[in-house]
């Protein structure tokens, strides 16, 4: 992590669902889903964290778990060393109080529209956050404010913006729309939950440049979630951030994005760059992977949970669930077996198809 004090700090965190299939069968057991299992993650003032995976794999509930939208089943979640949940407990004191905490931890979702009033035209949405946070403003410091925002993230001119209501604007406006009241909150945080994937292509690295101008003058963090390891790493690698790879509600790799993408430890993470072409990493024609079947989280494989799919598993991956290591590199880690050069896994029977080759 970054030298600067700690925002978020996830220790030990699991978030399990009973599914719903016990409802339309009262006889069936209900099912749980580990969306995310045993994470943890340290999040500092001014870092940027892209999580990646596949669709189901837990990303959005360990942002939400993050941002104090989603209750651990396990473990814990703090905010400057404040357990977040024990901050919503009432009669509780915390030292932070939980109204801090939910202004501090902010979100942007796929799709703004659902989270702008659609009958507020822009300024009166922008309206709120500064009237309810920044009570010493007056009305017009408060639209001084809101039209200098607008001008800044190229909505211009601003007073035309400001009276425009939802359905007026583009899905790109109301992007910036919405990351201008998550900023005018002053959040330490930003989730920003597949906040780009929604746009055309042409407007997601302008959007993804915007954040990152904007992260300079607010000093916030942002925990950007995609299923789009392009769009992850490019915010990662420009905000000299981290990379998080999560697979079936494991984190399975986590560092310095340039370290993550150009020395992947994890046979997972290899899987994901070899599916994004625009990182021409590898010229392989073949996914590197034993099947390309995802498993189903309600009943996750036993041991590493990618054993099934890995072209190196063996019999001790099958068995055994690898906890998360260092590598050689500083702040990297990995909870593969291979990074070990004393485990067991180097002496284990390959699984059918796999080998232990490096
Ligand atoms: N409220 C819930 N109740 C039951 N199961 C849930 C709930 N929320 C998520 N899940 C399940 O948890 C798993 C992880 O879901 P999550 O949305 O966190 O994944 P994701 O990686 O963000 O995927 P996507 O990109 O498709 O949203 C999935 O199997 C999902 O069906």
């Amino acid at each position: 992590m970054s030298s600067d004090e700690t925002v978020v700090s996830l220790s030990g965190v699991d978030v399990h669902f009973e599914s719903e299939s016990g409802s339309l069968n009262p006889f069936k057991d209900p099912q749980t889903v580990r969306a995310v299992d045993d994470v943890d993650l340290e999040i500092a003032e001014n870092d940027v964290i892209a999580i990646v995976g596949e669709s189901g794999s837990g990303k959005t509930t360990l942002g939400k778990a993050a941002v104090g939208l989603q209750k651990p089943t396990n473990g814990t979640i703090s905010y400057r060393g404040q357990d977040i949940w024990k901050a919503q407990k009432r009669f509780s004191n915390p030292d932070i109080p939980f109204s801090e905490i939910r202004r501090s931890l902010q979100i942007i979702h796929q799709d703004p529209e659902s989270s702008l009033n659609p009958h507020k035209s822009v300024r009166s949405s922008l309206e709120q956050p500064l009237k309810k946070w920044q009570t010493s403003l007056g009305p017009e410091d408060r639209e001084a404010r809101i039209l200098a925002m607008l001008e800044k993230v190229g909505m211009s001119p601003p007073h035309d913006y400001a009276e425009r209501y939802p359905h007026q604007l583009s899905g790109g406006e109301t992007q910036r729309v919405a990351l201008i009241r998550a900023l005018l909150m002053n959040p330490d945080l930003i989730l920003a939950d597949e906040a780009v994937s929604a746009l055309d292509v042409s407007l997601r690295v302008e959007m993804m440049d915007l954040m990152l101008d904007l992260q300079d003058s607010f000093d916030t963090s942002y925990l950007f979630i995609s299923h789009d390891l392009s769009n992850a790493r490019y915010v990662a690698e420009h905000a000299d951030g981290y990379l998080g790879v999560m697979y079936l509600g494991e984190l399975v790799e986590f560092g310095p994005a340039e370290e993550v993408l150009q020395n992947p430890q994890h046979p997972y993470t290899k899987v994901l760059r070899w599916a994004t072409p625009s990182l021409e990493i590898t010229d392989a024609t073949e996914p590197p992977v034993r099947t390309i079947d995802i498993p189903d989280p309600v009943d996750p494989p036993s041991g590493c949970r990618f054993h099934t799919r890995c072209p190196h598993a063996t019999a001790h991956c099958r068995d055994n669930a690898p906890k998360s290591r260092s590598t050689d590199v500083p702040e990297h880690r990995t909870a593969c077996y291979r990074v070990d050069e004393h485990s067991e896994y180097w002496n284990a029977e390959p699984l059918e198809g796999a080998s232990l080759d490096r």
